[in-house]
């Protein structure tokens, strides 16, 4: 078998998206259009590697009655083995406000977990990682899973060899630092709640990225939403304004971007390569409404516009 991707959702969504003329809160608002995405981050990530012509596995926890979600998934072209729990995965609202172009997320916390489910995809990550170039470790974590799940898991595939993608927030990526996966995808929000003070300038990005780098981590890429991303290295770092498109739902864009990072790591391209297909990968999921995957036409298109300024340090 040739190396694969795998990516691990321990919280996968069904992910609402509604869209509305605006929001008038306390009254009764009438939907324009609905979809309904099967998401949640290392399940976005998959869907965005199929569309880019990769190939990835989807691990995480799915219900006893949630076989439509992997069915979903299989029919797209991914392989699915997740670990099936008791309780169902969650909705989450995705809500688009047509007037004034404002995103808000709804998530819910997600089912319990307990230990013995949480122990056995431990142990389908481990024999996973020894087939995989590239593993990802996205979203939060669901209740009753600790916050050192992603800590364990990183530790005990190290000597797998593969390369682990970490995109989570809070204590969890506190702790998954720690055992030095080699990228993190913080988004400035994230990356700030980990240093306990707001993050605004190129110099207090690169600052707080340089010491997570010394510890281990060998790619620090932080995105900013409409401001673009940012990307640190040991010694270069990479801003990449946003690309002009038309932005129709943020829902997802950090999962696009994972994605072209993980193919990139996948197909052994340099750093500058990497951040080109992950901020197009990001810039075309913007332009879909939902977490529905990219479409390899605009990607084409897309990373052909990205322009990468090196921030001197
Ligand atoms: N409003 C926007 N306009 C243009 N590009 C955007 C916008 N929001 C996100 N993006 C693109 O998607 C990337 C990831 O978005 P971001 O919101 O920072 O991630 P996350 O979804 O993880 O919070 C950004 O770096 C940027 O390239
Ligand atoms: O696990 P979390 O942090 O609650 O995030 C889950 C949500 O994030 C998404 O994966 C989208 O993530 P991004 O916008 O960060 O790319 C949705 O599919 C899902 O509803």
């Amino acid at each position: 078998m040739t190396a694969l991707i795998i990516t691990v959702t321990a919280n996968p969504a069904l992910d609402r998206t509604i869209v509305l003329k605006n929001f008038k809160i306390g009254k009764i608002n009438r939907v324009l259009r609905s979809r309904v995405d099967v998401g949640g981050k290392g399940i976005n990530v998959a869907k965005n590697i199929k569309a880019l012509g990769g190939d990835a596995v989807c691990l995480g926890f799915l219900g006893r009655s949630d076989d439509f979600a992997a069915k979903y998934l299989e029919d797209l072209g991914l392989y699915t083995d997740f670990t099936i729990i008791q309780n169902p995965i969650r909705v989450n609202i995705k809500l688009i406000e047509e007037d004034s172009s404002t995103f808000t997320d709804i998530n819910e916390p997600g089912p319990e977990v307990d230990s013995f489910e949480a122990r056995s995809l431990i142990e389908k990550i481990k024999f996973w990682a020894f087939r995989a170039r590239v593993v990802v470790l996205a979203g939060s974590l669901p209740p009753g899973v600790k916050d050192d799940f992603y800590n364990e898991i990183i530790l005990s595939t190290k000597s797998s060899g593969a390369k682990v993608i970490l995109d989570a927030e809070g204590e969890a990526l506190k702790l998954g630092i720690k055992a030095s996966p080699y990228l993190i995808k913080p988004n400035i929000h994230e990356l700030s709640g980990l240093m306990g003070k707001d993050l605004k300038t190129d110099e207090e990005i690169i600052s707080a990225a340089l010491p997570i780098i010394e510890n281990g981590v060998k790619i620090v890429a932080v995105s900013m939403g409409s401001r673009g991303s940012l990307t640190v290295t040991q010694d270069k770092a990479y801003f990449v304004p946003p690309l002009d498109v038309k932005v129709r739902s943020t829902a997802g864009a950090g999962d696009a971007m994972v994605a072209g990072f993980a193919l990139a790591l996948d197909k052994g391209l340099d750093t500058i390569q990497a951040v080109k297909m992950a901020s197009a990968a990001a810039s075309c999921a913007v332009t879909r409404e939902g977490t529905q995957p990219i479409d390899t036409e605009s990607f084409n298109n897309l990373i052909n516009q990205v322009s990468i300024i090196e921030i001197p340090f």
